[in-house]
């Protein structure tokens, strides 16, 4: 399905008007930013990118799109025939899926024809207000787990099948190692895993011939669901009855899984059991309703897991389900020059960064691997060996800085040109050691759960006074 309709009608309207009103090639420039990291963090990784750069490198509307629009009997024929001829003709330029992004920094930023990026707003932020969302969540899930692999299994709960698909990338690229959703890893290229359902356990007269119906079809393959009558009592001793035969027919047993009560006390003992009866290396997966702050209770509770199944809590962000980014106009081009263009608002902090930004990310001359702050930056200024800037974060008192000796690096790219030239990574695993390079570059204490310390974000002096200048004019002062 094309979604070139997936659009709020009242941009159709405004696209419409401009088409009726203005020249019909002036181009302008919307960034995509958010005020508010979820569950209180303090940065979002970005993603999405890949799906919206093939969206608009391959933007058209079908005849049939068209005669839907022309039976709304709200757009002139003028426009609907410009619509038959749309194709793209915008640039964009983002941060690469898997940066650690921080409030108010632009993360994409797109140029082309008034009316064709109006249009874009509504699918963009679609797209990349859910993914960056999951991403930062599975980013959560699998810090939690410190290096034990998780696997994503939120398919049959994620708000609808887009949701389970993007979703489940969006979830490698946060850290998860696979995904039980089977068309999101044949898509993305990613491992399918799965155990078994208490379904298969109840389909045989009792625990132990269901467990040794499965290891004889996947003997290399046993992870058993040892929960369905009684963990202690029946699932563990029946899956090590069926490991020792496996053990005897040169087949090691995978290891079992656990979905329902003290999932602590029962790793334990199961732990000990299997260890008793010879099986140290048989792995306990966890899953039931499990999220970052329970997987860091278990494992401070000393539970001996080895793996996690991850489903609702992290296919729907249940914790904070909204990422509330923004797409916002930054210039505007009036007879062949470019405006910068600004939102006032009452609440200094959703005034907008006017004009064609760019945002580097300072690293310690010193110690390059290490980020010390932010700086968003007109894109025209020359990044010297000083900078003076003022804090993003409006509440900050002592706001102002001379920042030196740093490694600055440019973090927007260009990614679409109208010729449909794309760079773009699309594999997630590669995101995904991307955003693990660019977090280890962060100091720790932005990375903690609760509370995290805020990373440094300041604009340039020019920027503010721009921005100041256009307050300024607009309020008459
Ligand atoms: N030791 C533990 N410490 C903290 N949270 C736990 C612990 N064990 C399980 N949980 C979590 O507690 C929540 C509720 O568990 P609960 O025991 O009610 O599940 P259950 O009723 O046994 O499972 P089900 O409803 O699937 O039968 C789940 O999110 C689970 O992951
Ligand atoms: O709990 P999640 O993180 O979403 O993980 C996925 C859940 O999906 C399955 O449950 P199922 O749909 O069979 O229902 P259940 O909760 O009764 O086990 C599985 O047994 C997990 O519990
Ligand atoms: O494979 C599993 O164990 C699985 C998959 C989806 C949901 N719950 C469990």
């Amino acid at each position: 399905m094309n979604h070139e309709l997936l659009t709020d009608m009242y941009e159709f309207s405004m696209a419409n008007g401009y088409y009726l009103t203005l020249s019909h090639d002036k181009q302008a420039r919307f960034d995509v930013f958010y005020r508010k990291a979820p569950d209180d963090g303090s940065f979002v990784i970005s993603a999405g990118l890949k799906q919206v750069v093939d969206e608009v490198k391959n933007w058209h509307f079908s005849p049939d799109d068209i005669a839907y629009l022309k039976s709304l009997k709200h757009f002139s024929d003028d426009f609907l025939f410009y619509l038959t001829e749309a194709h793209n003709r915008c640039s964009i330029e983002a941060l690469p899926e898997g940066t650690p992004v921080f409030p108010q920094e632009p993360f994409l930023s797109i140029t082309g024809p008034l009316m064709d990026v109006q249009l874009l707003e509504t699918l963009i932020l679609n797209i990349i207000n859910h993914q960056s969302l999951i991403a930062t969540k599975a980013w959560q899930i699998t810090s939690a787990a410190d290096n034990r692999p998780v696997m994503e299994f939120g398919a049959r709960r994620a708000q609808g099948p887009d949701a389970a698909i993007y979703g489940a990338r969006a979830a490698i690229i946060g850290g998860c190692g696979s995904t039980s959703n089977v068309l999101a890893a044949k898509l993305f290229n990613v491992p399918a895993v799965g155990t078994m359902a208490h379904a298969w356990i109840e389909s045989f007269p009792d625990e132990l011939t269901a467990f040794r119906a499965w290891a004889k079809i996947y003997p290399d393959n046993a992870a058993l669901l040892v929960d369905t009558y009684d963990v202690l009592q029946s699932g563990v001793p029946n899956a090590i009855k069926v490991f020792k035969e496996l053990r005897a027919a040169g087949h090691e047993p995978v290891g079992i899984r656990i979905d329902s009560g003290d999932i602590a006390q029962l790793a334990k003992q199961a732990r000990k059991m299997m260890d008793d009866a010879g099986f140290p290396d048989a792995k306990i997966t966890a899953s039931n309703a499990l999220d970052a702050h329970i997987i860091k209770s278990l494992l401070n509770q000393g539970a001996p897991l080895d793996n996690f199944g991850i489903g609702e809590r992290l296919i729907t962000s249940s914790s904070s389900p909204v990422l509330s980014g923004v797409y916002k106009m930054a210039a505007l081009e009036n007879k062949g020059k470019w405006e910068p263009k600004i939102k006032i608002s009452n609440s200094r902090e959703k005034v907008t960064l006017p004009g064609h930004k760019q945002v580097y990310r300072l690293y310690d001359k010193h110690d390059p691997q290490h980020a010390v702050a932010d700086v968003i930056a007109l894109a025209d200024e020359q990044i010297g060996s000083k900078i003076t800037a003022i804090s993003a974060d409006v509440h900050v008192t002592r706001n102002k800085v001379i920042l030196t000796d740093f490694i600055a690096k440019p973090l927007l790219q260009q990614v679409l040109t109208p010729d449909k030239t794309a760079t773009c990574e699309a594999n997630p695993f590669v995101i995904q050691r991307f955003a693990k390079k660019n977090l280890a570059q962060l100091p720790a204490a932005t990375q903690r759960l609760l509370n995290p310390d805020h990373f440094p974000v300041y604009l340039t002096k020019r920027l503010v006074d721009l921005q100041q200048k256009l307050i300024d004019e607009a309020t008459n002062m």
